[in-house]
């Protein structure tokens, strides 16, 4: 039976318009979307699910090179709409029957730069968010991956006209620092690593090969030098010396190419007061990633040193590539132990960072290969999700059952211990700084406490020769960090010690709700039968005798008391039952009288080995 009166054709137009509208409205809700996300709208849901983050993709196209253009290349990548990538396959130069045939590829990023894009463009879009996140308490990573000559340390550093992303989100987080800080007090710490053929060295106080080591903060380099900066310039200095520092050698791709994977990391501190005028501590960590080239062996020389290189980066890359392969399958094992870099983006990759990477790719055909591997990379890096927390929040999840809370307990005092000596360590400290400032001259074990290089091994020459900021002060600077440390344990042993006194109340809580309920239920049950299901384990069954059908249980508290028995009735027969991976006898006991109250007692329950269902 009909049900519209409207025509056929009629109604084949109308769902054909309806049909076109929705597919507009679609594409303009997806094309929202997307540009919430590319914003790092926290509000955007691509962005933000739950206490996910995705990983952040942009892909930055470098301008054709003089010797490219020279050699006759082409351009082969296309930047359409500000996030779509259009790759072109151009058909051999011989194979005259398909010259003019063209296969391409479309790639969507978060966004997309064509060569034209400046460095403060590609830093507002990439790592201004990134900061905001940094100076909230979270920590950051961005990451430069792709071929030899793609343009990565350019989008990393940069030159002295153009500085890049490290720079710029220096300068911003100075800037807005220097804006929030409620006291003017505040600390960037900076520290530079590179990883070259599998070892790590501190390019601020380059020396011998530093050990990878875990701590509570993850993966950290023993020994790095952390240099505490007051200034974008200082920062400007100590990164050109330490890229100077850097293993760098001429490939056939690049006549000054980076050869090792830097680390640049900055962590920030400052405090803030909030609505109630309480004052808070902000810290957050930002990790700069300048990955060497992902390039084939041929696009390097063949020799010996330069194929080793070569096998080094790509053994780091392939466990870089392998552990984004795990994380987006969502695998339990993530192989970061695989290579010393993925060692160190641990943090980065899967822990709870907001991270961005920037895939650099060269326009020209003649790197077609390359470019195409980098972009497949960078496709499939969009899938991974890290979680998001704040780095110093200290979020203690009151367990379950009794026994992961006594664990629980003993970690917080073992913890509470610890940080009680190095506090005790740390006022020693103070002490000895104290007698040294007024003693001069300043004796050289004041410098060995600083973990900054020591003077002859300095990175910089004109850092050396300001006497203000390194030696006049220097007492007093480090007295002042000694002091903020000491300030910074303290208020760690404080939330220790209120969440060891939440984790008992917790406890104490629940027993005294498991004795209520036993009170109340011996209450009624002096002629009413109450039934309990409880599990004995085989080894109390040893200790104290089980008959059948009336049971007798040793009490161990009786027995040093009075010796005396107490009787339970058991309602069925004990029958065998795997609890926790161990044998235990189930009996659904009755419990008429006092006795059997006691024998519900949690203590005894507890000695008993009997668990209430
Ligand atoms: N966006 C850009 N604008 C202008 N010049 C660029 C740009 N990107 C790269 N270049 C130039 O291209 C050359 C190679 O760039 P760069 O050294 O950054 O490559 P890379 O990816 O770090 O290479 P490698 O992995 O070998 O170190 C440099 O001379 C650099 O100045």
């Amino acid at each position: 039976m009909p049900v519209s009166t409207l025509s056929q054709s009629e109604s084949n137009s109308d769902h054909g318009a309806l049909k076109a509208k929705m597919k507009a409205l679609l594409a303009l809700y997806e094309q929202h979307k997307q540009k919430r996300a590319a914003a790092g709208d926290p509000k955007s849901p691509s962005l933000k699910e739950e206490n996910e983050s995705r990983i952040l993709v942009f892909v930055r196209v470098r301008p054709l090179a003089k010797n490219e253009t020279e050699a006759g290349s082409r351009c082969c990548v296309r930047v359409v709409d500000r996030r779509d990538v259009f790759l072109t396959e151009f058909a051999s130069e011989k194979d005259y029957l398909r010259l003019k045939r063209l296969r391409g590829r479309h790639f969507a990023f978060d966004a997309s730069f064509p060569d034209s894009a400046t460095q403060q463009e590609v830093y507002s879009t990439t790592t201004s968010e990134l900061v905001e996140a940094v100076l909230q308490g979270r920590n950051g990573s961005v990451f430069c991956y792709g071929a030899t000559g793609a343009g990565k340390t350019y989008t990393m550093l940069g030159t002295v006209e153009s500085p890049g992303v490290m720079v710029l989100a220096i300068k911003d987080l100075f800037s807005k620092i220097r804006m929030r800080s409620c006291d003017g007090n505040h600390a960037v710490h900076l520290s530079y690593l590179e990883v070259y053929n599998e070892t790590v060295r501190d390019l601020l106080s380059p020396g011998r090969p530093l050990v990878l080591r875990e701590d509570k903060q993850g993966t950290v380099a023993a020994g790095l030098t952390q240099y505490r900066a007051y200034s974008t310039e200082e920062v400007m200095i100590l990164l050109q010396q330490g890229n100077h520092n850097r293993t760098t050698e001429p490939t056939r791709a690049n006549e000054t190419s980076s050869r090792s994977h830097a680390i640049l990391q900055v962590v920030v501190e400052y405090r803030v007061k909030d609505a109630g005028m309480n004052i808070i501590n902000k810290m957050g960590k930002l990790s700069l990633i300048d990955l060497a080239g992902s390039e084939r062996a041929l696009a390097t020389d063949q020799r010996t040193i330069r194929s080793l290189e070569g096998a080094n980066i790509n053994r780091s890359l392939l466990a870089l590539s392998s552990c984004i392969n795990a994380l987006v399958e969502g695998k339990k094992h993530i192989p970061y132990r695989n290579s010393k870099l993925t060692q160190l983006l641990k943090d980065s990759l899967g822990g709870t960072c907001n991270t961005v990477m920037i895939a650099n790719i060269s326009p020209s055909n003649l790197s077609f290969g390359e470019t195409q591997n980098t972009l497949h990379w960078a496709d499939r890096a969009k899938e991974i999700r890290t979680k998001v927390t704040n780095a110093n929040e200290d979020i203690l999840p009151v367990p379950e059952t009794e026994t992961d809370q006594s664990k629980l307990v003993l970690k917080l005092q073992k913890e509470n211990r610890e940080l009680r000596m190095q506090l005790a360590q740390q006022h020693q400290k103070l002490m000895t700084l104290q007698a040294q400032s007024l003693a001069p001259p300043t004796p050289p074990s004041v410098t060995s406490l600083l973990s900054t290089p020591p003077t002859s091994a300095r990175p910089n020459e004109k850092l050396r020769t300001r006497p203000s900021f390194l030696a006049e002060n220097e007492t007093k600077r480090i007295g002042d960090e000694v002091a903020v440390t000491i300030r910074k344990l303290q208020q760690r042993v404080k939330s220790l010690e209120a969440e060891q006194e939440r984790v008992k109340k917790n406890h104490s809580l629940q027993l005294k709700q498991k004795d209520d309920v036993i009170r109340e239920l011996s209450q009624k049950g002096e002629k009413k039968v109450v039934t309990a299901r409880a599990t004995i384990r085989p080894k109390e069954t040893n200790t104290g005798e089980l008959k059948s059908p009336s049971h007798r249980f040793r009490s161990p508290v009786s027995t040093a008391k009075k010796r005396s028995f107490w009787d339970i009735t058991a309602s069925n027969s004990p029958s065998v039952t795997t609890l926790n991976g161990r044998k235990t006898r189930s009996h659904v006991i009755s419990e008429p009288s006092a006795h059997s109250s006691m024998l519900l007692q949690p203590g005894f329950a507890r000695q008993k080995g009997v668990i209430y269902k």
